[in-house]
């Protein structure tokens, strides 16, 4: 097949009420990645207009963060057979990138800032509590050593070998605790899940679960392509490999971070959330 016979379907989650952090910046970086390579791209917006068959056409889903009040809509809002979409999407390992809020209603559930817990999917094994108003916020430089099995091998692959490092921003109040569900990575500079078990994220199937805005695609590119080429080859059932972009800007970009941070990557920096 030749590219301009693959086409992409990008499911959004929520766009209005789940972009409050910049991830939107994600489904732009996945677009252009795959429109310069020659691939059709159609984005799905799965918001409270969509019915669970525009959850079913995604090839490749994209949740940004969200502010609690927010969550708490999304989550009255994604039920039944749109639930029951969205979580066999996932099982059935459609590619994703979650993000903060989303990760926060893919668990079991999230105990906001202000009123009642809001429940959710239940889809990953984690739970995320907000530990009260008077306390930080976790905002800041976040830097991850890719430890998920399968992704680190890939990522590694893709990076000629180099250790795999995601560099990016986070913004949250909630505070995760995975159960057997295994982590993105482990930090090498800022809180991630919790600040106590230098544990961030998550990674499920084929989901990728993150603290992470920035938006993390940005500087972390080799992230998106394995996102396309694992959504491709899924849908295709065929050995697709992506070509090569020149993303000298944007390993410049996280270069530049990590000497700002000082980070020596062989010392870890949990920055402890009490
Ligand atoms: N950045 C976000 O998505 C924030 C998520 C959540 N509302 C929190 O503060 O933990």
């Amino acid at each position: 097949m030749n590219n301009q016979e693959l086409e992409l379907n990008i499911g959004w989650l929520y766009p209005q009420l789940m972009s409050t952090y910049g991830d939107r910046g994600n489904v732009i970086l996945i677009e252009k990645r795959s429109l310069w390579r020659g691939y059709k791209v159609n984005i799905i917006p799965l918001d409270q207009n969509a019915t669970a068959a525009d959850i079913c056409r995604a090839d490749l889903i994209v949740g940004g963060g969200a502010q609690d009040r927010q969550q708490g809509i999304v989550m009255q809002d994604l039920q039944g057979k749109k639930a029951d979409a969205l979580r066999s999407k996932i099982e059935n390992g459609t590619p994703g990138i979650f993000t903060c809020g989303s990760p926060q209603i893919l668990g079991h559930y999230y105990e906001p800032v202000i009123g009642q817990r809001i429940q959710g999917l239940g889809i990953l094994d984690l739970v995320s509590v907000h530990p009260g108003k008077n306390t930080q916020r976790c905002i800041g430089n976040l830097v991850v050593e890719v430890t998920a099995t399968l992704l680190s091998e890939d990522f590694k692959e893709m990076l000629g070998g180099a250790t795999p490092y995601l560099v990016g921003f986070e913004n949250h109040g909630g505070l995760t605790k995975l159960g057997t569900t295994e982590a993105l990575g482990k930090v090498v500079y800022g809180v991630g899940n919790n600040g106590k078990d230098g544990t961030e994220g998550a990674f499920y199937r084929n989901s990728i679960a993150t603290y992470s805005h920035g938006p993390l695609l940005s500087k972390n590119p080799f992230v998106a392509d394995w996102l396309i080429q694992t959504a491709l080859r899924l849908k295709y059932e065929q050995p697709i490999s992506l070509s090569t972009l020149n993303d000298s800007l944007a390993m410049k970009g996280r270069q530049v971070m990590l000497e700002r941070l000082g980070i020596n990557l062989s010392t870890p920096v949990v920055l402890d959330k009490k």
